[in-house]
């Protein structure tokens, strides 16, 4: 069992492509830490700014309104992060760009063969946390697919936020292997695209909070 840097005593939950007011009030109410919005266009649980302004004002202090973005541009980030407490960056940004745009972020880094985990820790190293997500070509997250846990050494040295194919049923296990700082989940707790589902979201919450006894 490996133990990440700065885990907490209980393991961080975001759920990420909100799209509907009535899933982020449930997500709340069910107790998430961190909500995900997709500022993507590619996605198919994109939002635009002014429904992200809508709902990110429903969301009450110390939950974590985090903006999903694919190599963006800076007007972009600018417009949405006024809405916005974190910075998810899913392209090919560079540790220089995250950190030019002036604000909190975290950078996810896809599972492909050959990457050197520990190294890109040191190259992101003012991110406040490396999110870790399944690879698939052409896609830039979002995958709904797992990847090979064990393979995240134990040394990392930035909080590791762990995604990618999680759901209510194999969470535990993903936290008992991976002991992350927090975990993500989008696909794993929805009805459909987009649509979240009331009762997954507050299973998988169950479920976390089982695995942290
Ligand atoms: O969800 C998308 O469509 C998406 C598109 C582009 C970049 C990121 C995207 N989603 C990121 C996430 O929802 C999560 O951070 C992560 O990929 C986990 O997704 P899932 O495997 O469905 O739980």
């Amino acid at each position: 069992m490996t133990e990440h840097g700065n885990r907490p005593g209980r393991t961080r939950i975001k759920f990420c492509g909100m799209t509907r007011p009535e899933d982020v009030d449930a997500a709340v109410a069910a107790g998430a830490d961190a909500l995900g919005f997709v500022l993507w266009p590619g996605s198919k649980r994109a939002v635009d700014i002014a429904c992200l302004a809508h709902l990110a004002a429903r969301v009450p202090a110390f939950v974590t309104r985090v903006g999903l973005f694919v190599d963006p541009e800076p007007e972009l980030v600018a417009r949405a992060a006024e809405h916005l407490d974190l910075l998810q960056f899913h392209g090919e940004e560079s540790p220089a760009t995250c950190a030019a745009l002036g604000r909190p972020w975290i950078k996810a880094l896809r599972m492909r063969d050959g990457l050197d985990l520990s190294a890109a820790a040191g190259d992101y190293h003012q991110s406040r946390g490396l999110l870790l997500d399944a690879y698939r070509p052409g896609l830039p997250g979002g995958t709904g697919e797992t990847f090979d846990w064990s393979r995240i050494p134990a040394s990392l040295t930035k909080p590791v936020i762990l995604a990618g194919g999680l759901t209510p049923a194999n969470v535990a296990e993903a936290i008992a292997v991976v002991r992350p700082y927090a975990v993500d989940v989008s696909g794993g707790i929805e009805a459909a695209p987009g649509r979240k589902d009331a009762a997954l979201m507050a299973a998988f919450l169950q479920a976390v909070r089982r695995a942290d006894g």
